[in-house]
């Protein structure tokens, strides 16, 4: 059997009773890594299993199936992810590579960031397409995540942006190491999110297109969510561009039309008085 085991959002002891059952009768466990992060490396999620990990980047995961899933069809073959298996990162291209080879597979779910992003106050019913924001790079600076906002916004609804991560394979091990030194630019910010979405407003408007956006658009940024150090912060798009959340991973969301009851849980996140005033005028 494959299995495909979410570890939730936190720490190492997030994991469910089942996926841990899981991880402790697989006859091989790998750890996949590039995709998300948990507060603690590889060795604390050993430590709390009982057993040692094998990393998985991406080549293995994405080039080289065959060796992540040779044997299961006899023994019990274990991949964890970060999350859910099946939230924001699709491993459903891995399920189909195992189906195609007559492998059983079974997904043990958990938190996601797609459902805890419930924790700044904003209703999970109310969002719309989840967009990426990405890092620019010199000759390449997309901003088709700007439009998708503003669709949703038009539709009255909120957007959740995931933030890129660049991992270079010696950054992953170290981090998997436990090694808490992030050097920049691995995991995007919310402020270098919210820098860039202001580079974009500012070129729209140059162009004397209508913006959904404006710098004092109030937005919501989330640290770490799900972990003991879950940081959010309801601030102007200006403000959070100078605002420090600490270690990743981060989001950061974009309300659209409000309902009183998620203005009231954004007010408990507000920076400052002025943040609120702009709060109570919605
Ligand atoms: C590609 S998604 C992976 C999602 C993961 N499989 C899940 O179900 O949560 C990774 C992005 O989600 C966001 N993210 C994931 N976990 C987070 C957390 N605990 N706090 C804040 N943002 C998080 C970050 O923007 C990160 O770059």
């Amino acid at each position: 059997m494959f299995y495909l085991v979410g570890l939730g959002l936190g720490d190492a002891s997030d994991i469910t009773v089942k996926g841990l059952d899981i991880v402790k009768k697989s006859k091989r466990v790998y750890l996949e890594a590039y995709t998300s992060i948990l507060t603690v490396g590889k060795e604390a999620l050993e430590t709390f299993y009982g057993r040692k990990l094998i990393l998985a980047d991406r080549d293995m995961v994405e080039q080289c199936s065959d060796e992540l899933l040779a044997d299961a069809e006899i023994d019990d073959i274990a991949l964890l992810v970060v999350g859910d298996p099946l939230g924001a990162t699709t491993h459903t291209d891995l399920i189909i590579r195992a189906v195609e080879k007559n492998i059983k597979y079974k997904v043990i779910h958990n938190a996601s960031i797609m459902n805890a992003i419930g924790c700044c106050g904003l209703q999970l019913y109310n969002f719309g397409e989840t967009v990426s924001i990405v890092f620019w790079e010199e000759t390449w600076q997309p901003d088709s995540f700007y439009d998708k906002i503003c669709i949703n916004k038009k539709l009255g609804m909120h957007t959740l942006c995931l933030l890129d991560i660049k991992m270079k394979e010696q950054t992953m091990e170290n981090l998997m190491k436990g090694r808490k030194t992030y050097e920049n630019p691995r995991f995007m910010t919310v402020a270098q999110a919210c820098q860039q979405l202001m580079e974009i407003i500012q070129k729209k408007q140059e162009q004397g297109e209508d913006l959904c956006l404006r710098d004092e658009t109030v937005c919501i940024g989330v640290a770490r969510v799900g972990s003991d150090e879950q940081h959010i912060i309801a601030a102007t798009l200006k403000q959070l561009t100078s605002v420090d959340m600490g270690a990743p991973l981060h989001s950061l969301v974009i309300p659209g039309k409000t309902h009183p009851i998620e203005t009231d849980m954004l007010r408990h996140f507000a920076l400052d008085d002025s943040v609120k005033a702009i709060l109570q005028r919605l």
